[in-house]
């Protein structure tokens, strides 16, 4: 087995799976070129919702397994920036505001009426793995939070532009993902730094990494396949609604 790579040589390698981040995928790249219709941007934020409630039930599964007072203390941060609480809003209630923005109702986005399978089996693998991982390999997978800040940012700066439709408002989410994931990822990045330390763990992480790229991916390729191809699924027996 080769020897361990050095603390800043496995940062570079985690860093260098920002290449296969969801950024690339045809629905973002057409996204954030303006390409995409109202359709195509509803049925994103519709679908993304799953994601954004699923999240605070993952990191919830973290911590049941995190028996270190002290991460706790820091990792039920992102539960509060999902939730909120009393006179503070969370993340859960900027994305209804963002789907308000883009014309969905609160009770549609709740409904999960738009929910496409393949985005749910995909969130539903993410939560499934933070339950049963240790929870260094599950903080290890909130990673891909390293390339977020610049997809947040890549809206601000195109969908004001592009999509005159949606009220800026409805865009605070973005904003306020800026600075939480660049706290969230400060947290995660030191214990996989500090966890995963012969070579077989570092490469370990990296799998585990890869692993969580390929969800934010297939959470897309649904998507294309529903919003872009007009293939959803059973569309060979049952007309689009
Ligand atoms: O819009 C995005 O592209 C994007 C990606 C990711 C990500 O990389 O997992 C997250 C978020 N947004 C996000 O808003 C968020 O709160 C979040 C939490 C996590 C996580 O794994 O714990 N990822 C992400």
């Amino acid at each position: 087995m080769p020897s361990a790579l050095s603390r800043t040589e496995f940062e570079a390698q985690l860093r260098a799976k920002g290449a296969y981040y969801h950024i690339y995928h045809p629905y973002h790249v057409a996204m954030n070129r303006g390409e995409c219709t109202r359709e195509q941007i509803q049925g994103w934020v519709a679908n993304r919702f799953y994601y954004q409630v699923t999240i605070p039930r993952k990191d919830a599964a973290i911590l049941s397994n995190c028996p270190d007072q002290h991460v706790r203390r820091h990792w039920i941060q992102r539960i509060i920036d999902h939730d909120g609480r009393d006179g503070q809003e969370g993340g859960i209630e900027a994305w209804l505001r963002l789907g308000e923005a883009c014309g969905l109702t609160r009770e549609e986005l709740w409904s999960f009426k738009h929910l496409l399978p393949g985005v749910r089996f995909a969130v539903d693998a993410y939560l499934h793995f933070a339950q049963q991982a240790t929870w260094q390999e599950a903080a290890c997978s909130s990673l891909t939070e390293l390339f977020a800040p610049e997809i947040h940012q890549k809206r601000l700066d195109t969908w004001p532009n592009h999509y005159t439709w949606i009220e800026s408002s409805g865009l605070q989410y973005f904003r306020n993902r800026l600075s939480e994931a660049r706290r969230d990822v400060q947290q995660g990045l030191q214990i996989t730094l500090d966890y995963f330390q012969t070579y077989e763990q570092q490469m370990h992480a990296l799998s585990i990494l890869q692993f969580k790229l390929e969800i934010l991916w297939t959470m897309l390729d649904a998507m294309q396949m529903a919003y872009v191809l007009k293939m959803p699924p059973f569309f060979t027996v049952e007309k689009p609604v």
